[in-house]
């Protein structure tokens, strides 16, 4: 991997930094009952019970323990070759929701895609992060501020424009969100552009009302489009560990969710509940977010998270 990537400020030191308090809880639990001990059904079930602190859930946690028991019973394995197992069975879980979202223009015309999470999961600064990485793809982009209801968010997303390049649709403070979604699918269909991103608010303490909103804006969305939206992305925010669940829980019972963002992956990341997470739900994981700049949302790759959450160097095997 490239000095960008694997050096000191690189991506994926970050990521590692972030992922270091789950990777070192696993570490270290491994060494305490691996050493001079074999793999048996007493070492599994202590191994099943350190994943289950290191946020991987018990459903998870007991699928790969089950997993890397196959066939191994009685074996000496040295601590490396039991992180191996592990990041393998982990990287089983991760690489079928590791999708990049496409920035392509869609059959009917622009890309729609709806950010949706809770408010201070990163979702106004995530989009900004894509808003860049699709002018980079040589993308025409336009960002809409559908989180009508805080002034500060319309104006963040503006902020977020300017570092990307990108026009910024907005309205005055209070105005109806889903008539925003409209005008800005309009514009973004006059205009050309080959996607358009929209945000929303993110007040969950008035779920009915959140969801109504959220209701309105992807119906009024299909009047322009009837393919649109073509994503509904959820920003989770990492550090939350296990309550990301019930987040996904309650986003997906309001709106048919098509893929989750994972932000602050840099922070005190509780990055096991990624693997509960794409376990659970199989919902594709777009990106990473591995900190505050513009270009600190990463495609998600499955095998170098799986690794470092382990603690083992690298992306290779
Ligand atoms: N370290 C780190 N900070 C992040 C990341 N993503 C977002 N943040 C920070 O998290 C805070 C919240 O980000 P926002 O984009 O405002 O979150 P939001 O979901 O839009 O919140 P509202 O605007 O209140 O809806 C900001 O201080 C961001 O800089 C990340 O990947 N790493």
């Amino acid at each position: 991997m490239s000095e960008e990537q694997t050096g000191k400020g690189g991506w994926l030191s970050r990521l590692k930094a972030g992922l270091r308090k789950t990777s070192s809880r696993i570490g270290d639990g491994l060494a305490g009952i691996f050493t001079k001990r074999k793999l048996d059904a007493e070492t599994l079930e202590e191994l099943e019970e350190l994943l289950i602190q290191a946020d991987l859930g018990p459903v998870t946690a007991a699928k790969v323990t089950a997993a890397m028991g196959k066939g191994r019973y009685g074996q000496d394995l040295g601590l490396d070759e039991i992180k191996g197992l592990l990041a393998d069975e982990i990287t089983k879980i991760l690489e079928p929701v590791a999708v990049p979202l496409a920035f392509s223009r869609a059959e009917s015309g622009p890309r729609v895609v709806v950010m949706v999470g809770v408010n201070g999961t990163g979702k106004t600064t995530t989009l900004g992060k894509m808003a860049a990485a699709a002018v980079a793809d040589r993308r025409r982009v336009l960002l809409a501020a559908g989180d009508t209801f805080r002034a500060a968010a319309v104006e963040q997303l503006e902020i977020w424009g300017q570092r990307a390049g990108v026009p910024v649709f907005k309205r005055e403070t209070g105005a109806d969100a889903a008539g925003l979604a409209y005008d800005a699918v309009e514009r973004a269909r006059r205009e050309g552009a080959d996607i358009v991103f929209i945000d929303t608010a993110g007040r969950l303490h008035n779920k009915a009302g959140l969801m109504a909103e959220l209701q309105k804006i992807i119906r009024v969305i299909g009047k322009v489009d009837a393919s649109a939206p073509h994503d509904i992305v959820l920003a989770l925010d990492a550090t939350t560990g296990q309550n990301a669940i019930n987040q996904v829980e309650t986003f997906k019972s309001m709106v048919p969710l098509s893929g989750l963002v994972l932000t602050k992956l840099d922070g005190t990341a509780k990055g096991g509940v990624l693997v509960a997470l794409a376990d659970r739900f199989g919902l594709p994981v777009h990106a990473v977010g591995v900190g505050e700049g513009i270009d600190d949302l990463k495609p998600f790759e499955a095998r170098a998270f799986a690794r470092a959450l382990v603690g083992l160097e690298g992306p290779e095997r």
